[in-house]
């Protein structure tokens, strides 16, 4: 049997009466990239929260390899906290109460700053930030964790597309390092030019999972987002091109 870092195999959650993910399976191996996506509700935080371990699913199981770590698409901390110590609570073993970060927990937590590109934003506090500055900075502190199975929810929600670019980057060096990484996402084009592997969320709990210019056709992203969605193909990017919707064609109803 494949060597796989992630796996889950007939997962089904609902909330209340209402079903939300139904017999769904992947499989990650080691170093795989992989694009969650799915219209609002289709149940993406669901899953990764299943996938992080923090959510039971009603139905299923995961498996996971190494040590977790988790993005969530909005983090509010509960005390004012400082971006340098928002980073430091990413560090391995726990920066706590009980153990105080020592220099090579700060060298860390600045050189996962810098990665993002974000050190300009060291000495300010965490909730004076923008969203897409926030964003950038819970990224350093998965960044500073060092883990091994790595799921973000939304990490470019806010971000523009220089600060996208830095972060699609990052994700695909970080799986080319052999960290497994797990992103949803609203732009197909970031799976398109950057994902080994795509999973679509539809509505009413189908899905699909595979290479994400196979899965990703025009009748896929159009039953996906419920709009008229064209593939094109573009000099810059010759293998999968992008995706792009058709805003002002008419749009399907739900299903
Ligand atoms: N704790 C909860 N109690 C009841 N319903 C919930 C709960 N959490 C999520 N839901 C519902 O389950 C569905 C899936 O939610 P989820 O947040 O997983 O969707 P999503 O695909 O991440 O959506 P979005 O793109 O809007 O972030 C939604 O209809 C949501 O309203």
């Amino acid at each position: 049997m494949a060597d796989f870092a992630l796996q889950c195999h007939g997962i089904g959650h609902h909330y209340g009466g209402r079903s939300v993910l139904r017999n769904l399976s992947l499989a990650l191996p080691r170093g795989a990239l992989c694009a969650l996506m799915g219209a609002n509700g289709a149940g993406k935080s669901t899953l990764l929260k299943i996938l992080a371990g923090q959510l039971a699913p009603a139905a299923g199981q995961v498996t996971r390899r190494g040590r977790m770590g988790f993005v969530p698409q909005e983090v509010l901390p509960a005390l004012p906290i400082g971006v340098l110590e928002m980073v430091l609570l990413g560090r391995a073993g726990g920066v706590s109460l009980l153990r105080a970060p020592g220099r090579a927990d700060y060298a860390a937590a600045r050189a996962a700053l810098a990665r993002v590109e974000a050190v300009h934003l060291a000495d300010r506090a965490f909730l004076s930030l923008s969203g897409g500055e926030r964003q950038l900075v819970v990224l350093a502190r998965a960044l500073a964790a060092e883990a091994d199975v790595l799921l973000l929810d939304e990490p470019c929600a806010a971000m523009d597309w220089h600060n996208q670019a830095v972060t699609l980057r990052l994700l695909a060096e970080l799986a080319a390092t052999g960290i497994t990484v797990v992103f949803s996402t609203h732009a197909p084009q970031h799976a398109l030019e950057f994902a080994s592997h795509a999973a679509l969320l539809f509505a009413g709990g189908d899905h699909a999972f595979g290479a994400p210019d196979r899965i990703m056709h025009e009748a896929a992203l159009t039953r996906l987002y419920r709009v008229p969605v064209r593939r094109v193909r573009l000099d810059a990017l010759p293998h999968a091109g992008t995706a792009v919707p058709v805003f002002s064609q008419p749009t399907m109803e739900r299903d």
